[in-house]
């Protein structure tokens, strides 16, 4: 399924950090939508600038205690294959930013393994563990082999990248599994864990983030009906909603009628 067959939402906010602070409120409220209608809620996080400024604005937020964050699972859409608290990884810049500052349960917080772990350095068997992690939570009736998520945050790249699916990659081109080792990633680290376009499609919603100059010739390129090998962030879609968060510096190469 593309992302042009459930269609998608645009916004378009002032600059960066009213990106952030809507973003987070609209976060913050479809939590708290999930946690009402059915008990828990579920979000998939992004790492990167737009990712860790949402995170920092959540922080920040007068409201963040609106939602039970006990009640509240967190998975990831990728991770950087390094050793444990390694700057870098997007699991460190995310506790920065926000985690340590909340009452997860620690049960619910489904980091993705580093590089340092049992899986010494297997990225593939990385993968599976959390492929298999993701299962689990799925339950017997679901119908893909991960949860279908309340809300799923993706950074957009300057390349079109989201998640650790890089243009041309063959990590894009996965049917079968739900978790990949990346190799050979274009940008630092080159070995990283992502999910495949199936895992990430499985969500109830997928959100697009990106602001700034650098990321307007991606989002040009992905909202033009782009090639899924050729744009990554074209190729993803929630089962009911696909939203586009933007600044006003990564829509300024949108035509004006998008
Ligand atoms: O490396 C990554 O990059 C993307 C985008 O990051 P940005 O800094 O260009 O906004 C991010 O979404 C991904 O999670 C991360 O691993």
């Amino acid at each position: 399924m593309s992302a042009a067959a459930t269609g998608r939402d645009i916004l378009i906010h002032r600059d960066k950090d009213e990106l952030a602070q809507a973003t987070a409120a609209r976060l913050l409220t479809r939590l708290a939508d999930a946690q009402a209608a059915h008990g828990t809620a579920s979000a998939v996080l992004t790492g990167g600038r737009n990712g860790n400024a949402l995170l920092a604005a959540v922080a920040a937020s007068g409201d963040r205690d609106r939602i039970d964050w006990s009640r509240l699972d967190l998975w990831w859409g990728d991770e950087r294959f390094l050793p444990e608290n390694d700057p870098e990884r997007n699991h460190t810049q995310a506790r920065e930013a926000l985690l340590d500052a909340v009452p997860l349960d620690p049960a619910r917080l489904h980091v993705m393994p580093p590089s340092d772990g049992p899986y010494a350095g297997d990225a593939e068997a990385a993968a599976e563990a959390y492929a298999t992690e993701l299962a689990a939570a799925a339950g017997p009736d679901a119908t893909a082999r991960v949860p279908a998520f309340d809300v799923l945050l993706l950074g957009v790249g300057p390349d079109t990248h989201v998640a650790s699916l890089f243009p041309e990659h063959p990590a894009l081109r996965e049917t079968e599994r739900t978790v990949v080792g990346v190799h050979g990633a274009p940008k630092p680290p080159p070995t990283r864990l992502s999910l495949t376009l199936p895992a990430i499609r499985a969500a109830r919603e997928v959100w697009l983030l990106a602001a700034g100059e650098d990321k307007a010739g991606a989002v040009a390129c992905a909202l033009a009906g782009s090639g899924e090998l050729q744009a990554p962030a074209a190729a993803v879609c929630g089962s009911s909603r696909t939203l586009w968060l933007l600044d006003e510096a990564a829509a300024s190469r949108l035509p004006a009628t998008t």
